[in-house]
């Protein structure tokens, strides 16, 4: 079987969001994923290679004034070069955010993810998981605590560090890996049948 290919594009201006990427990272690779995390803030020509190739990429960015960071934003503009020719058309997408406030606004960053994708060409793979703690026998350690379902969303409070990033918020972006190298794995096996 082919393995597929998961890339993590992503920007995290002070750590807190690189644990997520991590999480998405150990979710794909548990669900047999090749996964490659790339920081959009230094990419390069290799790593754009790398995207190239991917059967599916997990776009992530904190939120930085209701949207994704400015480097974030750099890098989609940058993906205009590939826009041209629908060159990740048909590619999986996905995306995980981080705010400072418990909304933060942080569900426009998420938007702002599916509409690159859609301009790209590209299939959402949506969290698919129902909201956790919304009644009053549930925990703030459940999975989608935040309940979001266009992907996985974390809230990290402004004075914490790296560490302090939600242990529910890091499951359910690993759950997001593992749902997104599992779609990818049955596209793939869809295109190679009809390809034979
Ligand atoms: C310039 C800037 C703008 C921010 N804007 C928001 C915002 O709109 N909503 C929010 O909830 N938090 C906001 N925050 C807080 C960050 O989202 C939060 O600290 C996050 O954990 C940072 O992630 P990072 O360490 O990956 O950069 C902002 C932080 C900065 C530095």
């Amino acid at each position: 079987m082919t393995t597929p290919v998961v890339s993590i594009a992503f920007h995290s201006g002070f750590g807190h969001t690189a644990v997520l990427a991590e999480a998405v990272r150990a979710g794909a690779a548990d669900a047999g994923a090749e996964v490659h995390l790339i920081d959009v803030g230094t990419i390069t020509e290799e790593q754009w290679a790398v995207l190239d190739r991917s059967d599916a990429v997990v776009f992530g960015s904190p939120t930085y004034m209701g949207t994704a960071s400015a480097a974030f934003h750099a890098f989609a503009e940058a993906t205009s070069k590939r826009w041209a020719g629908q060159v990740w058309r048909d590619k999986l997408a996905a995306g995980f955010t981080n705010s400072g406030s418990k909304s933060g606004d942080k569900l426009h960053t998420l938007q702002f993810f599916q509409i690159l994708a859609a301009q790209l060409g590209m299939h959402w793979v949506n969290l698919g998981l129902l909201p956790g703690w919304n009644s009053s026998t549930a925990s703030e350690n459940d999975l989608n605590r935040l309940g979001v379902f266009t992907g996985a969303a974390a809230q990290t409070d402004v004075d914490g560090g790296p560490d302090a990033v939600h242990k529910a918020d890091v499951a359910t972006a690993e759950h997001l890996g593992r749902r997104v190298a599992r779609t990818a794995a049955v596209f793939l096996r869809g295109r190679t049948a009809l390809a034979a």
